[in-house]
């Protein structure tokens, strides 16, 4: 057996060995949480005999999971890894097993941003609304706020109301925005889908509703461990406190330095006030970074410092000195492009490869000169943006090929049912949804039911319905690799693909194989296929990993959590980063936290770049201030800023923290309250604006409503 502890200095060896009880790491960057992480899970299991199904590990993405999961199979040796997820992950997890509770059944389906989009083009296709009604993208966040403040007990009408009652609700709505809510929650409760915010509020309430239940996911839970906890959120944390509730046995950890999600509702309060309250908290401070070099960790240091509202603590560097902290202002946005590239070229040619370099950035339009520049130079890229790998075309196309051999699901039914083509066009669907509609059924039972009929003659239907009978008749004995190879080759999908000439898209399809068969290595022989559908509608791209030799070219949000040799920040100007739509100080020192995640990301090399010239709107670029927080001697410039630019970005950035709201930058106020204001009298609040820094309130003597600064004092009834 190996020694836990090896490698380990004594805070990290502090947080594997105190076992019991509530304990809190606050660990800097790149001091060596996954190690810790990994090593406590392998103690408590190997040292102490804690079974591994006892166990819950919560990490933020699902790569960190599954890199987690690799991590300690590789320390145990024990193919049983315990739950080593995603909250909503877990909370799959529980669905599966408990959601009978709920009449839903086990084989939900967990929705991903495509299918919503699919759900709500139905639902605007049957109310006749467009997209200038409001874009898909903007329904999604309309119906995620809905869902999390305005109507925190829509879960009620999916789980109590019946699928007519709500169909009724919908129907009945004649405003865009209630339309397009009620129609959502329909699509979903015919499905049986699941968004992301229903799986925690589903698994809460099973818990609110059925002690027995509640008691034995408590009682299994044994040891909890957290990661990533500065990102927390309140559904989230109420979850976690459910479940440590029995054993009480919870561990934390986290960076308050690197609270990048307050936007989306992450709380670092949660972090910081844990010790008041749950008792007896033992904290341990991990601040030995050994990622980056002694440069780099000044540099990023010096930056964060410059924060006010912040716990203060210093990393210490651990690795032994490196190359300077590079900077470059270019005349121009090309300018800049060709020295980040040329900088590329030149480590390349000192043998360092593509995949060890990573370029950074806050805004993804910030790419499109460096993309240019590499293409001119044929230098290899990747991009992890825009279209995600699981919302690729062909990604979607086979996942809803295994789900129909699962589900017989609606929405898969319409992606893949005439591609490749068998003749069954927008006339033949229709009949399908009115015989559907008529008989209760799902589409795929539909056409199952109408095949043999004279307007189904010279189509696909007979052979789709039996290639998909046939494989659901025994995937269950099959691995899912085997299945999905089956199903893409015996559907002529991939011949498809192939006379198509979209070797892009076969190589996709290649690559999600690969992924399959990794996801079976890692679960060992139980993973069935709906487990894996399940699972897989939580990635997110970060889980798509480059195997070839190609730069990396990521925002840095996506960064998060990741290392990288040599990083290339750039686009570091005010109006980019920080971003031109940061209007409190709270968020201007969540923009700062996010460029210190930035700079910690890289081990060996950092190059920070910005350049001169305008903005979209006309405006002057000036130097981030990021850059000027950044103390001189720790950013040694191959081209700089000339003095009288320096002095303006600082005129500029003096003038607009001037502009941006007061802390503590909350309301105070929920929507519906009177309040009454020094000049327009009394009204009522109707939205508050995080963001804006604003209330929304509709004053009694005016007609349209008005957004009232936090900074202005308004009196409550
Ligand atoms: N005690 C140690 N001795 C030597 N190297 C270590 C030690 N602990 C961690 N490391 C190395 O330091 C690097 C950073 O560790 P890790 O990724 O666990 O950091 P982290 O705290 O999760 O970082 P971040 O919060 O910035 O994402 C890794 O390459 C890891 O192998």
């Amino acid at each position: 057996m190996m020694d836990y502890l090896d490698g380990l200095n004594p805070s990290q060896r502090k947080a594997v060995t105190a076992t019991e009880g509530f304990i809190r790491v606050i660990a800097g960057a790149g001091s060596g949480k996954t190690r810790a992480l990994s090593r406590r899970f392998a103690f408590l299991v190997d040292e102490l005999g804690i079974l591994p199904g006892h166990i819950l590990c919560v990490t933020f993405t699902n790569k960190s999971a599954n890199e987690m999961r690799q991590r300690i199979h590789n320390l145990t040796g024990d193919n049983d890894t315990g739950y080593i997820n995603t909250f909503h992950g877990f909370c799959v997890s529980i669905l599966q097993e408990d959601s009978h509770a709920i009449q839903y059944p086990k084989s939900f389906l967990v929705l991903d941003n495509a299918d919503i989009d699919a759900m709500l083009q139905l639902v605007y296709d049957e109310r006749g609304l467009t997209l200038r009604n409001m874009t898909f993208s903007r329904a999604r966040d309309m119906i995620e706020i809905r869902k999390l403040f305005k109507e925190p007990d829509y879960y009620r009408d999916m789980i109590i109301m019946s699928l007519d009652t709500l169909k009724q609700k919908y129907m009945d709505a004649s405003r865009a925005e209630d339309i397009i809510f009620y129609g959502y929650l329909y699509q979903e409760k015919k499905c049986f889908g699941l968004d992301y915010n229903d799986l925690i509020k589903f698994s809460l309430y099973i818990f609110a509703e059925n002690e027995d239940i509640k008691k034995k996911w408590q009682q299994r839970l044994e040891y909890i461990m957290i990661d990533e906890f500065q990102d927390i959120d309140k559904l989230q944390y109420q979850l976690m406190e459910v479940l440590c509730g029995y054993h009480k046995n919870l561990f934390i950890v986290g960076d308050p330095d690197q609270t990048i999600y307050t936007w989306r509702g992450a709380d670092a309060t949660y972090l910081m006030d844990f010790d008041k309250i749950f008792p007896n908290v033992t904290t341990v401070m991990m601040m030995q970074n050994y990622r980056s070099t002694p440069q780099i960790l000044a540099a990023a240091n010096s930056l964060i410092s410059k924060n006010c509202h912040r716990l203060e603590k210093k990393l210490v560097a651990m690795l032994p000195d490196g190359q300077p902290v590079l900077g470059y202002h270019g005349e121009t946005q090309e300018a800049e492009a060709a020295w980040v590239v040329g900088q590329i070229q030149a480590c390349y040619e000192q043998g360092i490869s593509y995949r060890d370099m990573t370029v950074l950035y806050r805004a993804h339009y910030v790419t499109r000169p460096v993309e240019e520049a590499l293409m001119r130079e044929q230098i290899p890229y990747t991009l992890y943006s825009g279209t995600q790998f699981f919302n690729r075309r062909e990604i979607k196309d086979a996942l809803s090929y295994l789900r129909i051999i699962v589900y017989k699901d609606d929405l898969s039914f319409l992606r893949i049912v005439n591609i490749p083509k068998r003749n069954l066009g927008k006339r033949r669907i229709a009949f399908l949804q009115k015989y559907a509609e008529q008989k209760e059924c799902s589409l795929y039972q539909a056409l199952h039911e109408n095949m043999e009929e004279t307007l189904f003659k010279g189509t696909g239907a007979l052979s789709f319905i039996s290639l998909i009978e046939n494989v659901a008749a025994n995937q269950g004995e099959r691995p899912v690799s085997e299945v999905l190879s089956d199903i893409l080759d015996k559907s002529g999908y991939e011949s498809l693909l192939r006379t198509e000439g979209s070797q892009e898209r076969l190589d996709n399809l290649a690559e999600l194989k690969q992924s399959v068969y990794e996801y079976e290595m890692a679960c060992g022989e139980e993973s069935t296929l709906e487990q894996y559908l399940a699972h897989v509608a939580l990635f997110t791209n970060r889980d798509a990993e480059t195997r070839v030799d190609k730069i990396k070219l990521m925002t840095v949000h996506a960064a998060k959590g990741l290392e990288f040799p040599y990083v290339f920040l750039c686009g570091m100007n005010e109006g980019i980063f920080p971003s031109r739509r940061t209007r409190t100080r709270q968020g201007m020192e969540e923009e700062r936290r996010l460029a210190f995640v930035a700079m910690t990301r890289a081990e060996k090399g950092l190059y920070l770049s910005e350049a001169a010239g305008s903005h979209f709107d006309g405006s002057l670029r000036y130097p981030s201030r990021f850059l000027l927080d950044i103390a001189p001697e720790l950013l040694t410039y191959m081209q700089a800023p000339q003095e009288e630019l320096i002095q303006e970005a600082r005129d500029y950035v003096a003038r607009s923290q001037r502009y941006l709201a007061e802390p503590p930058g909350k309301s105070g106020f929920a929507v519906g309250q009177r309040v009454k204001h020094g000049i327009f009298g009394w009204g009522t609040v109707l939205e508050v604006e995080q963001d804006q820094a604003a209330n929304v309130v509709q004053f009694d003597n005016m007609k349209t409503p008005r957004r009232i600064s936090f900074k202005v004092r308004l009196e409550q009834t």
